[in-house]
C-alpha cells in the first residue's frame, strides 16, 4: 500500500525548485513540462528534469513527470527523456479517451525496452481536464494495469464547462469529482483531488482538502509547499481511529496464529477489507 495524499508541482524549468524539494517530503514530486513551461522553455526543461531525475534526489518520494500532451510535437521526446532519467510515473495531462493511454502504452514499451527497464513498469496518471474526459474516465481508469491512478484537473475542467470556481461547497465540481473518483475505485486506483490555487488562502485550501478527504479522494494535486503539511495534517487520522485499528490488526494476527479463518474483535467480525481499511489507518498515522 502506498500513500498518495500530496503531489507537488515543479515546473520543470526551474533549477532551484528542481534541485531542492525534496526537503519539503511530499509523497510524490511532480515535475511538469506541460502547462508550467513556455513553448520557448520544452526543450531547456526536458533536459533540467532528466538531469534531476538522475541525480536521484527524491528517495523516499515517488517521482512523476508530466509530459505534453498527444497532440503537442513534445511528447515522445518527453516520455523518452522521462524513462530513460527513471521516472516513477508518466502524468497525462488533458486525458480524453483510452486510444491517446494506448498511444503512450505503446511507446512505453519500446523505449522501456530499449533502455533496459522492465516493460510495464513505468506506470500512469491520467489527468482528467474536460467534460469529455469525465464521461469516459471508467474506461480509461481500467485501461490498463500501467494506470495507478486519476487526477481531476480543476483549472482548465472549469474552461471547457464555461464556469468558474466559487468558494464554500464548490456545486461546479461535484459531478467531476464523484464521477472520477467512481471511476477511480471501480478501477482499483488512486484518485487525486484537484490543485488549488491561491497559495496564501489556507481557510480556503482547508476547506477543499474536507471536501476532498471526505468524499474519499487519496489526496491533491498541490502547487507549493505550504500546502504539504496542512493536507498530511489534516489526513491524519483521529486516535480513536488508530487505537482501533491496531486492535483490528492484533485480532487478525492472533486468529492466525491460532489457525482460525474467521477473525472476530469485542463480538464483530472483521473481515479482509476492514483489516484492509485498519492498515490504512496506520499507515496514515505513521506518516502524519
Ligand atoms: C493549472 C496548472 O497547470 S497548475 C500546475 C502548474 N503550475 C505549477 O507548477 C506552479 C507551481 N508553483 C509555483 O511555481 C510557485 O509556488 C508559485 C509561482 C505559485 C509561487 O511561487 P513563489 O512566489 O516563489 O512562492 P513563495 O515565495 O511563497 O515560495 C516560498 C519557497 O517555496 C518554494 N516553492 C514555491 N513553490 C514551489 C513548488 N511548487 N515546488 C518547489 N518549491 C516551491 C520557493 O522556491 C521558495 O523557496 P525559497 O524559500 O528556498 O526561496
Ligand atoms: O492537473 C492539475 O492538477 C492542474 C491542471 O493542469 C489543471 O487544473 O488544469
Ligand atoms: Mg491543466
Amino acid at each position: 500500500m502506498k500513500l498518495r495524499r500530496s503531489m507537488m508541482f515543479i515546473p520543470g524549468d526551474n533549477a532551484g525548485m528542481l534541485s531542492n524539494s525534496y526537503i519539503y517530503k511530499p509523497d510524490s514530486v511532480m515535475f511538469d513540462l506541460e502547462d508550467a513551461v513556455s513553448l520557448t522553455e520544452k526543450d531547456s526543461a526536458r533536459l533540467l528534469v532528466f538531469n534531476t531525475l538522475k541525480a536521484n534526489l527524491y528517495t523516499g518520494i515517488e517521482t512523476v513527470v508530466r509530459i505534453n500532451g498527444v497532440e503537442t510535437p513534445f511528447w515522445e521526446q518527453d516520455l523518452d527523456m522521462a524513462v530513460r532519467g527513471g521516472v516513477e510515473v508518466i502524468r497525462l495531462p488533458k486525458t480524453e479517451n483510452v486510444s491517446e493511454v494506448r498511444e503512450i502504452e505503446k511507446k512505453l514499451e519500446i523505449i522501456e525496452k530499449n533502455c533496459g527497464r522492465n516493460v510495464g513498469e513505468t506506470k500512469i496518471i491520467a489527468a482528467i481536464e474536460s467534460a469529455i474526459g469525465v464521461v469516459n474516465s471508467v474506461a480509461i481508469a481500467a485501461c490498463t494495469p500501467r494506470m495507478v491512478a486519476i487526477a481531476l484537473a480543476g483549472f482548465d475542467y472549469l474552461v471547457d464547462m464555461q464556469t468558474s470556481r466559487s468558494s464554500g461547497s464548490e456545486p461546479e465540481l461535484f459531478y467531476a469529482r464523484a464521477a472520477v473518483l467512481h471511476a477511480a475505485r471501480a478501477a482499483k486506483i488512486d484518485a487525486f483531488d484537484v490543485a488549488y490555487g491561491d497559495v496564501n488562502d489556507e481557510e480556503g485550501f482547508l476547506r477543499e482538502v474536507k471536501i476532498a478527504k471526505n468524499l474519499g479522494f487519496n489526496g491533491k494535486s498541490l502547487i507549493h509547499p505550504r500546502q504539504i503539511e496542512l493536507l498530511h495534517k489534516a489526513y491524519a487520522p483521529p486516535k480513536e481511529a488508530v487505537d482501533h485499528a491496531e486492535k483490528v490488526i492484533q485480532a487478525a494476527k492472533d486468529a492466525r496464529e491460532k489457525g482460525l479463518g474467521v477473525v472476530s474483535l469485542d463480538g464483530k467480525m472483521i473481515d479482509p477489507p476492514v483489516i484492509h481499511e485498519a492498515e490504512r489507518v496506520l499507515l496514515l498515522a505513521q506518516n502524519s
